[in-house]
C-alpha cells in the first residue's frame, strides 16, 4: 500500500501541504495547527515531510511505509493525555531542529548521517514520557528509577523504547544502512537524547561557551570541526536549544506551551501532595507565580543558552534571541501588573 502524501490520512491534506510549503523551514510554524490538520498525527507528518524535503528516503533507502509504520508506533507511545510531553512537543522540537540545521553557518558542517541522527533523536527524545520529572520517579522509587539506577532515568527510557520499537515487524527503517552507519547513528542518537536531561544543562552550556570562545579565536569558521566530540557538542546543544525553545517562539505559541507545562507540573504537584511528598518547585497550583517562573526560567536557563547558540551561528539566530527577549519582557510586565493587583 502506498502511504498517503504527508505520511498521514487526513481530510485536510491540501491545507496541511500548503502550511508545510510555506512554513516547514520557518521558525514559528503553528505546530498546534499541524496537529489539528494532520488528524492528531503531528509527529508522523513532520518527520515524513522533513525526510522528504531532505531527500532522506532515497539517500538512506528508507521505505515510505516502513517510515510511516515506525513513526506511527513512536507517536502512539507518546502519552496523549500529557498536557506537555506529548507528540506535539516531539513534533515541535523536531521541526525546530530542522530549522536550526538550515543556519547558513552550519552549511556543510554536518554529514547526512549526522542530520538524520539529529532529526531522529528529536522525534524520539521524550517518547513514552510519564508526565513527571526524574526527581519524582526517584522519590517514588518508580520501576524506571530502579531500572536506570536514578541516572537520567527518563532519557534512558526514551532511548530504549525508541530502539526497541525498531525491532518490531515492518519498523526497521535503518534496514538499508550498513552496519557502521547504523552503529554510528545509534551512538549519536543516544548521546543527543541523554544530553536533554536538564541536569546536564550547565555543563553543556559551559562547553558551548568554550567552543564559541575558541571559534572566535579561530577566525569564526565552524568548518574546522574535525573530531566527534566537538561535532557532538554542537548537535547536543542544538537539540537542547530546540527542547528549550518554547519561550523563543512567537508569543501566541509560547503562551500555549506555558499553559501546558504548568498543567503538567501542577498535576505532579497534586500527586506529590496526595503522596505526602514535598511539592517540587513550580508544581504547586495554589502558590506558583507562572509569569515570575517564566522570567527566571528565561533569565537563568533559556537566555544564556540561546545567547551562546546565537553567537555560535552568528548572525543566523538573531531573530530568535530577540523574540526570546521580547517574550521575557512581556512575562515580566505581566508579573509586575499581577503583583500590583494582588497588593490592592
Ligand atoms: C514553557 O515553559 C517551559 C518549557 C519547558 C520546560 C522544561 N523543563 O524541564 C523539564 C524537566 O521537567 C526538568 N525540570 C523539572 C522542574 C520541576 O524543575 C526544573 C528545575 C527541572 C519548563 C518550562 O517552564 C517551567 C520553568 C518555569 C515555569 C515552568
Ligand atoms: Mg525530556
Ligand atoms: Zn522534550
Amino acid at each position: 500500500p502506498i502511504p498517503p502524501r504527508l505520511g498521514v490520512e487526513t481530510p485536510h491534506a491540501d491545507e496541511l501541504s500548503v502550511l508545510f510549503n510555506e512554513s516547514l523551514d520557518k521558525w514559528g510554524i503553528d505546530i498546534f495547527r499541524v496537529d489539528q490538520l494532520s488528524n492528531q498525527h503531528p509527529l508522523v507528518t513532520v518527520v515524513f515531510s522533513i525526510f522528504e524535503k531532505r531527500d532522506f528516503l532515497s539517500k538512506f533507502r528508507l521505505h515510505p511505509s516502513t517510515l510511516v509504520n515506525y513513526f506511527t508506533g513512536i507517536e502512539e507511545h507518546y502519552k496523549k493525555d500529557n498536557p506537555y510531553h506529548n507528540a506535539v512537543h516531539a513534533a515541535d522540537v523536531t521541526q525546530s531542529t530542522h530549522v536550526l540545521l538550515n543556519a547558513a553557518s552550519l552549511v556543510n558542517v554536518f554529514s547526512d548521517l549526522e542530520i538524520l541522527a539529529s532529526i531522529f533523536a528529536c522525534a524520539i527524545h521524550d517518547v513514552n514520557h510519564p508526565g513527571v520529572t526524574n526527581q519524582f520517579l526517584i522519590n517514588t522509587e518508580n520501576e524506571l528509577a530502579i531500572m536506570y539506577n536514578d541516572m537520567s532515568v527518563l532519557e534512558n527510557h526514551h532511548c530504549a523504547v525508541a530502539f526497541k520499537l525498531l525491532q518490531e515487524p515492518n519498523c526497521n527503517i535503518l534496514k538499508h544502512l550498513d552496519d557502521s552507519q547504523r552503529k554510528q547513528l545509534r551512538k549519536m542518537v543516544i548521546d543527543m537524547v541523554l544530553a536533554t536531561d536538564m541536569s546536564k544543562h550547565m555543563s553543556l552550556l559551559a562547553d558551548l561557551k568554550t567552543m564559541v570562545e575558541t571559534k572566535k579565536v579561530a577566525g569564526g569558521c565552524l568548518l574546522k570541526l574535525d573530531n566527534y566530540s566537538e561535532k557532538m557538542q554542537i548537535m547536543q546543544n542544538m537539540v537542547h536549544c530546540a527542547d528549550l525553545s518554547n519561550p523563543a517562539k512567537p508569543l501566541p505559541l509560547s503562551t500555549q506551551w506555558v499553559t501546558r507545562v504548568m498543567e503538567e507540573f501542577f498535576n505532579q504537584g497534586d500527586r506529590e501532595k496526595a503522596l505526602g511528598l514535598p511539592v517540587s518547585p513550580m508544581c504547586c497550583r495554589e502558590t506558583a507565580n507562572i509569569e515570575k517562573s517564566q522570567v527566571s526560567f528565561i533569565d537563568f536557563i533559556v537566555h544564556p543558552l540561546w545567547e551562546a547558540w546565537t553567537e555560535l551561528v552568528h548572525p543566523d539566530a538573531e531573530h530568535i534571541l530577540s523574540t526570546l527577549e521580547q517574550n521575557r519582557d512581556h512575562y515580566s510586565e505581566l508579573s509586575a501588573t499581577r503583583e500590583a493587583e494582588e497588593q490592592q
